[in-house]
């Protein structure tokens, strides 16, 4: 008879949000949950496999389901639209047979944890006789700011003057809140994701935040009014927090592949601090005009720069640029992220502040330069420069371009000694946070033990009630 729960892990198929996901399963395996992941077989065909980083792999395993042959795709409205119902039929599909393979197995399911936007798993879990458990991918205010939008507390106002005060929350201006609540440009099916997450909030049985308590302290007090929240963050392999833990900085499964790996070599040969990260993340898509400020502004800089520019955006860098970059800079379509913020060469992160990158440098103690682009990245900026002060926000111009002035400006406040040092002292609080947070007896840690154990408890229930003799 088994004698491991085993949960199905479903992340939403986007990097951002798959690898907090793999990060909080890795966690769970190392406490003896068995786990398998399952997704759509396009998107698995498309992700890279590293071998699984932790010690017990034959408890990790991967399934594909077949996509969606149904035709209530070409029935919506627009493509997001369409991609999630696609999704949405081949996961309840593919997923169905799943379970039943797995009902009369050795393995049998406990759980179905999944990512918040994908509400509707839980509906599924229960029908099936499983518990769900709910996994937030982006900061407790930017998910209680949608909260607050679907229980119809929130409305936006278009003046962009105006000011929204919510629980727990600094007082946000208009366009501190996600961006999509005042710039929605063809992107209503996602807006209406978000505020879908929280549909089925209160029915699941465990609610997981990739954030930690001391971060975001108040407004998580005030989401876990209503019902039990846990803080599980920041999802990163222990390896960060801990260099004597083994392990690699690959999060196991990518959409993105880099085309070399001398870029750690590179950083070898600089100094200490002399080194400027650059990074928009798996999705910003930047205008032409935007990338030649970029890379004016390194040049500018007179630091050292790598900087990752993946393959679908490199037609836009401009050609005569690019003896001049190479000098003091290096170019890669990807890199493992982790590991070159870990290198003692890299002194700042210029990002476009997604929620993982945040949390990364954070943890890392990396000092941060943002230019957020969408979505919660613009509350993440608020969040960074005004609340944590761990870095400093570039400003666009009248027509919404940061300019190669702004860019190197801001990029020497950071590098520079005297002008960087009250952030860095600032991040470095932050990151000893974070790792008492997920070491162990950790609030994040304690959260993630809880939850095992909740997990082992139910298995244990389960099958009690399916040994115990029936009662005439
Ligand atoms: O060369 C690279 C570049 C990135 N990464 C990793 O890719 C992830 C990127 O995640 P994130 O920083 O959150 O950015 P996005 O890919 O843009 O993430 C999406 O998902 C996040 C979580 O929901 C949101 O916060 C973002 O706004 C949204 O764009 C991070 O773990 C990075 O370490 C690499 O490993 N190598």
């Amino acid at each position: 008879m088994a004698s491991n729960p085993h949960v199905l892990a479903i992340f939403f198929p986007l990097q951002g949000h798959i690898n907090p996901m793999i990060q909080l399963c890795n966690r769970l395996v190392s406490k003896g949950i068995r786990v398998t992941f399952v997704t759509t077989a396009s998107f698995s065909k498309n992700l890279e496999k590293q071998p699984h980083q932790h010690a017990d792999s034959n408890l990790i395993s991967m399934e594909a389901v077949p996509d969606s042959t149904s035709d209530e795709a070409h029935e919506a409205l627009d493509i997001y639209e369409a991609f999630f119902r696609s999704f949405r039929a081949a996961m309840i599909s593919g997923l169905s047979e799943i379970v039943a393979k797995y009902s009369n197995s050795r393995e049998p399911l406990t759980a179905i944890v999944y990512d918040s936007c994908l509400p509707w798993m839980l509906d599924f879990a229960h029908e099936k006789g499983l518990k769900g458990a709910v996994l937030f991918t982006q900061p407790a205010a930017v998910c209680s700011v949608f909260h607050h939008v679907y229980k119809g507390s929130l409305e936006i106002s278009h003046d962009e003057a105006s000011e929204v005060s919510l629980p727990g929350l600094p007082v946000l201006a208009v366009k501190d809140l996600p961006s999509l609540l005042y710039d929605v440009r063809g992107y209503g099916a996602i807006l209406r994701t978000l505020v879908e997450q929280f549909s089925t909030f209160e029915k699941a049985d465990w609610r997981l935040f990739n954030t930690f308590d001391k971060l975001e302290d108040e407004v998580l007090k005030w989401m876990g009014k209503g019902c039990k929240i846990q803080t599980i963050g920041p999802t990163v392999p222990s390896m960060c927090t801990d260099k004597r833990i083994p392990g690699n900085y690959d999060y196991g499964l990518c959409f993105f592949k880099p085309k070399t790996e001398s870029f750690i070599k590179w950083l070898d040969s600089k100094e200490d601090r002399s080194v400027i990260y650059v990074s928009f993340g798996s999705l910003a898509d930047l205008s032409e005009k935007q990338l030649e400020e970029v890379a004016w502004g390194l040049i500018k800089t007179k630091c050292n720069f790598l900087w990752v520019v993946r393959d679908t955006e490199q037609s836009k860098l401009p050609q005569y640029l690019t003896s001049d970059l190479v000098e003091r800079g290096l170019i890669v379509n990807w890199c493992t992220q982790l590991q070159v913020l870990s290198h003692r060469a890299v002194g700042g992160f210029f990002s476009h502040c997604g929620w993982n990158s945040t949390l990364e440098a954070l943890v890392l103690g990396v000092p941060m330069v943002v230019m957020p682009q969408w979505a919660d990245q613009t509350t993440n900026a608020k969040l960074i420069v005004d609340m944590w002060k761990t870095g400093v926000r570039v400003k666009a111009d009248g027509n919404g371009i940061v300019t190669r002035d702004e860019v190197a400006a801001r990029l020497n406040e950071v590098m520079q000694r005297e002008s960087g040092d009250e952030i860095r002292r600032n991040v470095l609080k932050w990151k000893d946070l974070a790792i008492e947070a997920v070491s162990e007896g950790g609030s994040s840690d304690n959260n993630i033990t809880e939850f095992a154990d909740e997990l082992f408890s139910t298995f244990r229930n389960i099958h009690q009630q399916k040994l115990a003799p029936a009662r005439l």
